[in-house]
């Protein structure tokens, strides 16, 4: 069989957590390819800084991000309505590759940048309704590695952490959204830039 440097790695880990399904592969991208594919969606993404409403008050968002996908998927999160740019070449190669690892399907892919050690994302569950009842959510890092820091909505004593490394796959599914939060919280020292995606099966409303 020909191998490129987009061949992807399919050893990992599940990782046990209650009321969580999380699967972790840490080489998903070897390293010379997560690179290519990071400088690539960092020059080519038109990044967006996004104003959100937190407790009805405008409030640009700590880090960049794009969303694409299908024309139908739409999303709506935190007072944002997105519509989707058209997916790019080397998108939809990555969507075919972790298709066709995970077995599912996805029709849209928010991208995030965090530019340095302050950019991050507050606490949340990808838990809107266009998403359905079980998610899966497929989490591509990319570039500097981040602390992903989860926690039981309901059992404080629940917590977890784990490094997103360049290339890293981690896939969130079961009664994740629904049971746990998740975060990328601003480190204390400099880091390095970091692209995350996560692919995502968006329900169309039906009109
Ligand atoms: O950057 C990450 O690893 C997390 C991204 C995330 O939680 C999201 O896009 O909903
Ligand atoms: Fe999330």
């Amino acid at each position: 069989m020909q191998t490129s440097l987009f061949d992807t790695e399919q050893a990992g880990e599940r990782i046990t957590l209650e009321d969580a399904t999380l699967d972790f592969y840490p080489e998903f991208y070897a390293s010379a390819a997560a690179n290519q594919l990071s400088d690539h969606l960092q020059n080519a993404t038109p990044w967006r800084q996004e104003q959100i409403r937190i407790a009805g008050l405008p409030r640009l968002q700590p880090r960049l991000s794009a969303w694409y996908g299908d024309t139908e998927a739409e999303y709506t999160y935190s007072g944002l309505h997105l519509k989707p740019l058209e997916w790019s070449e080397e998108l939809r190669h990555i969507k075919q590759a972790i298709e066709q690892h995970t077995g599912h399907q996805f029709n849209s892919v928010l991208l995030n940048y965090y530019r340095d050690q302050e950019d991050s994302m507050g606490w949340h569950s990808d838990d809107e309704p266009e998403l359905g009842p079980q998610p899966v959510i497929a989490s591509l890092s990319l570039g500097g590695a981040r602390e992903f820091a989860l926690k039981h909505k309901f059992r404080k004593e629940l917590r977890y952490k784990i490094a997103l490394c360049n290339g890293s796959l981690l896939i969130m599914s079961g009664d994740t959204q629904s049971h746990w939060q998740h975060a990328i919280a601003k480190e204390k020292s400099p880091c390095q830039a970091r692209i995350n995606l996560t692919f995502r099966q968006i329900i169309a409303k039906q009109s």
